[in-house]
């Protein structure tokens, strides 16, 4: 995280606008440029998973009683409560916890990236700072999203914190996504710079998160329950807020309190199809002989409570009510868009196409058969587990109006060129070169992708919006789309077509619930 980090200051100040979203509000909305709406949309669903609101929703205290509820279990509070956090989003949900707890925290140490506070702090967005003699110590660290000394020095207290705790007492665990790097705490003899060199090489090569977390997990003293079992016989209440596909609490930030149900063997499949099992150092062989050999087995979970308080999916859903609130006919389409970007892309081209021709009245650009099969064959190859292709389009053919089609989820891109970019300004720079391909009919089309972290791979954009016309119109620039794209120069593209007016730009959000899709048709 080389750029200095900064918080979105429209969202800092109104991450909501209800004015425009309901009721008489949305009047006007449905007035407005697509692209302006296109824009509200993605920081409004911003707005719905911000930590605060997330940890609003998930807790409540009785303040006369102490009597904390987390879903539908109830917890005694009396001036017993412990917090621990590390990730991307956590110095605002340790906010919001000292807000709504802070009279029975005594003591905390969170994990947090370089450079957060005085991001916020820029940004104006108080609510996401910890209050001045706050009992939580933070500790930044895990410059480019890597583990290092300060995030190691911030695993040690963290542990420290968790060994020391009491039957009493009550450990408030914070996880977001970017948590596996401010946690390390790798078993001895395998030293930091040992696991430093294996996860950037399980990366490299294309590891999967499922995999690189299964190999940290038996590397360390804290993940995959390790930091459940620091805190035991205390009982255990972690607040996930999830940057992985399909929320697995096992995954996400590695699982330090999911019992890690890997055994050696797992690892050592791992490790030979990325072909380092031969290379791996001894200290590493060290571990896993152990491991095997360990007649404690897994850590045991039971007394811990794994509670999702963010998704893609709640993400998704709020932008489906706002989006309906602007008058379209809102579809989410899959919370678990995964795959390579180009097929993603073939993907909403041919669903925008699909989809307007069912939209437009006879005689616009009408609808073939074959373009339908591709687009169920293309949407079988993504292999998407929660697709709902075939209701979105019973949708469609029903609709006389506006229709916004949603997905979130993360596509991989293989870098081939050395541009600057990042996966959402390359999937929409892909789709509007599908978009430009053949005409639409007499429907308006906009797509948009965005990060929810708001800084969409190396670069200070979100992400980026099209519409069929991009690829004429950058022509008309002097821009060849195809060039850009052969290089992963999406950034530099977006950067100079139309000044670029296509970027979105929030700055870091504080939040993470991966990407988020919107196609939007709107008959003329
Ligand atoms: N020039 C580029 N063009 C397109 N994609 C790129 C480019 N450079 C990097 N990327 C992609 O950006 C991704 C990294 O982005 P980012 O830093 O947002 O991480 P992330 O995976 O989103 O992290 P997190 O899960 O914490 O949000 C990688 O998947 C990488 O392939
Ligand atoms: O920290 C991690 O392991 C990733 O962000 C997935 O949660």
């Amino acid at each position: 995280m080389a750029v200095a980090l900064q918080v979105l200051p429209r969202l800092a100040r109104a991450p909501l606008r209800p004015l425009l979203w309901g009721g008489p509000g949305a009047r006007l909305a449905s007035g407005m440029a697509l692209a302006e709406q296109a824009r509200m949309l993605f920081e409004n669903t911003i707005g719905a998973v911000l930590p605060g609101p997330m940890m609003h929703r998930a807790l409540s205290l009785d303040p006369s009683s102490g009597q904390l509820k987390v879903r539908d279990r109830s917890f005694q509070l009396r001036q017993n409560l412990y917090l621990v956090g590390f990730g991307k989003a956590v110095l605002g949900m340790a906010a919001a916890a000292e807000e709504l707890l802070g009279q029975h925290l005594v003591q905390g140490v969170i994990s947090v990236p370089k450079g957060i506070r005085a991001a916020v702090e820029c940004s104006g967005k108080q609510e996401m700072l910890l209050k001045p003699h706050s009992r939580v110590q933070v500790f930044e660290g895990a410059e480019d999203n890597l583990p290092d000394r300060d995030s190691l020095r911030a695993a040690l207290a963290i542990r420290q914190l968790a060994e020391g705790l009491t039957a009493d007492d009550l450990l408030l665990v914070l996880i977001s996504g970017g948590g596996s790097a401010l946690l390390p705490a790798p078993i001895p003899p395998v030293t930091l710079e040992e696991k430093q060199t294996l996860t950037k090489l399980l990366a490299a090569r294309g590891a999967t998160i499922q995999e690189l977390n299964t190999i940290r997990k038996a590397l360390s003293q804290l993940k995959g329950g390790g930091l459940a079992q620091a805190a035991y016989p205390a009982q255990v209440v972690s607040l996930i807020l999830s940057d992985v596909v399909g929320d697995p609490v096992e995954v996400i930030a590695s699982g330090p309190t999911v019992a890690s149900v890997h055994n050696v063997q797992d690892c050592l499949h791992i490790l030979n199809r990325y072909g380092l099992r031969a290379a791996l150092p001894r200290s590493v062989k060290t571990v896993l002989a152990r491991a095997d050999s360990d007649p404690h087995g897994p850590h045991t979970c039971g007394h811990v409570l794994n509670v999702i308080i963010g998704s893609n999916a709640l993400a998704l859903a709020e932008a489906r009510r706002q989006a309906e609130a602007l008058g379209y006919r809102a579809v989410v389409l899959s919370a678990a868009m995964q795959g390579d970007v180009k097929s993603v892309a073939t993907f909403y081209g041919l669903l925008a196409r699909v989809a307007g021709a069912h939209l437009t009245p006879p005689g616009g650009a009408g609808v073939s058969v074959e373009e339908e099969e591709q687009l169920h064959e293309q949407a079988a190859a993504l292999q998407l587990p929660d697709l709902q292709l075939k209701e979105a389009l019973e949708v469609v053919k029903g609709a006389q109006g506006p229709i916004c089609l949603l997905a979130g989820g993360e596509p991989t891109v293989q870098l081939q060129g050395s541009g600057k970019g990042g996966r959402n300004q390359e999937l929409a720079l892909r789709v509007a070169t599908e978009l430009g391909q053949r005409p639409l009919g007499p429907v308006d089309v906009l797509f948009l992708s965005g990060g929810t972290d708001g800084r969409d791979g190396p670069t200070d954009a979100a992400g980026a919006w099209v519409m069929p016309e991009l690829a004429s119109q950058a022509t008309a620039e002097g821009l060849d789309v195809a060039t850009f794209l052969a290089h992963n120069d999406t950034h530099t593209f977006f950067h100079r077509f139309q000044g670029g007016a296509h970027l979105l730009y929030t700055g870091l959000t504080g939040t993470n619930v991966m990407d988020v899709h919107f196609l939007f048709l709107r008959p003329r």
